[in-house]
């Protein structure tokens, strides 16, 4: 039986149009939900990335601003803009685009980012809060991942969850989230012998590797809901996943595509977390 495709960008229009009657109601009050980027350098992929990003602000009325900067920018001056930001009411989310250029500090650079501003959900006190299970901002990509799983009806309690990769962006917040839904989670990561031991026992796969296609219906449990983060650029120039679709499609019972799968999950999230800073800076 061929496996029902979830399609991110259908998934997120619904949870836009919701996103933005909310902001109608926040600019009723007078607050504008206002989102800055900051986008250091010249890759290609981050500038499509970051378009993305606010052509999702501009659908459900968020204001948004990309500042972009010369990649010889030094981390002193960025984490200045960082603090203007910071202290500027007008700005509810900042979001840095990842990865930096190497003479600057990921986590000097996050770190300096106010909590109650950080949509990304990477900031320590944010993943610390996520951990424990307090209130937060959740990471946008683990956060779609978990709501393309809810919107499967497939229940999460109990099932096996094996997730591919263990990055602080994707693969570690992934598995945090879904033991939250009372999965049980197993991480593999680039030193996992025998990866297919593991993935053939998942019901739920999260492949977050960043490996085109490595993974193909062998791997996968027939009947298995498998989600596809991986977003790789592959020598043709088309942008494929981690995952053989075709083959997949055809024993997974839910595939998600890649374009059109996680990657328009993650900016709705972004989207979500921009509002809640919003409202929470308001209530302050
Ligand atoms: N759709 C979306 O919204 C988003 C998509 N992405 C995409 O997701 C992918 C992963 O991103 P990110 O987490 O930042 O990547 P990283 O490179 O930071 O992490 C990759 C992880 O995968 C593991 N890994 C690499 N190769 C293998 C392998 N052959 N077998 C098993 N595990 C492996 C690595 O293991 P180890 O730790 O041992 O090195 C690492 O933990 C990329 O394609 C990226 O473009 C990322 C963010 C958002
Ligand atoms: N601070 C920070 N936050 C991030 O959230 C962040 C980051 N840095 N660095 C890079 C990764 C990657 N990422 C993606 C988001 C959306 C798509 C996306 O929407 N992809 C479209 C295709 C896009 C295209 O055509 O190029 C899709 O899958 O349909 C992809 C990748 C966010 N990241
Ligand atoms: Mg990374």
């Amino acid at each position: 039986m061929a496996a029902t495709i979830l399609y991110g960008t259908e998934i997120a229009k619904d949870i836009r149009e919701q996103l933005a009657s909310e902001v109608e109601e926040l600019k009723r009050k007078g607050i504008v939900p206002g989102l800055t980027v900051i986008l250091v350098g010249e890759d290609p992929a981050s500038h499509s990335y970051v378009r993305g990003k606010a052509r999702g602000c501009e659908e459900v009325g968020i204001r948004s601003e990309i500042l972009l900067r010369d990649a010889s920018i030094s981390e002193e001056e960025l984490l200045q803009m960082i603090e203007e930001l910071n202290e500027n009411p007008n700005v509810h989310g900042i979001l840095v685009q990842l990865p930096l250029p190497s003479h600057i500090s990921e986590k000097a650079v996050i770190g300096a980012i106010r909590s109650e501003k950080d949509v990304d959900g990477f900031h320590p006190v944010n993943v610390g809060n996520m951990m424990i299970g307090y209130d937060a901002l959740l990471p946008c990509t683990a956060h779609g991942v978990v709501e393309m799983i809810r919107k499967t009806g497939t229940p999460m309690e109990g099932k096996h969850a094996v997730v591919i990769g263990r990055s602080n962006i994707v693969g570690k917040p992934v598995s945090y989230l879904l033991q939250r839904e009372n999965a049980t989670v197993t991480m593999c990561h680039s030193r996992t012998v025998n990866l297919r031991h593991y993935t053939r026992q998942a019901d739920i796969l999260i492949v977050a590797a960043g490996r085109a296609h490595m993974i193909g219906s062998e791997d996968v449990k027939p009947g298995a809901v498998v989600i596809d983060v991986g977003v790789n650029r592959i020598e043709s120039g088309k942008l494929v996943g981690d995952v053989r679709f075709d083959e997949v499609k055809e024993v997974a019972s839910y595939l998600t595509p890649v374009p059109g799968g996680v990657g328009p999950m993650t900016i709705t999230m972004l989207l979500k977390n921009t509002i809640e800073a919003a409202k929470n800076l308001a209530a302050r």
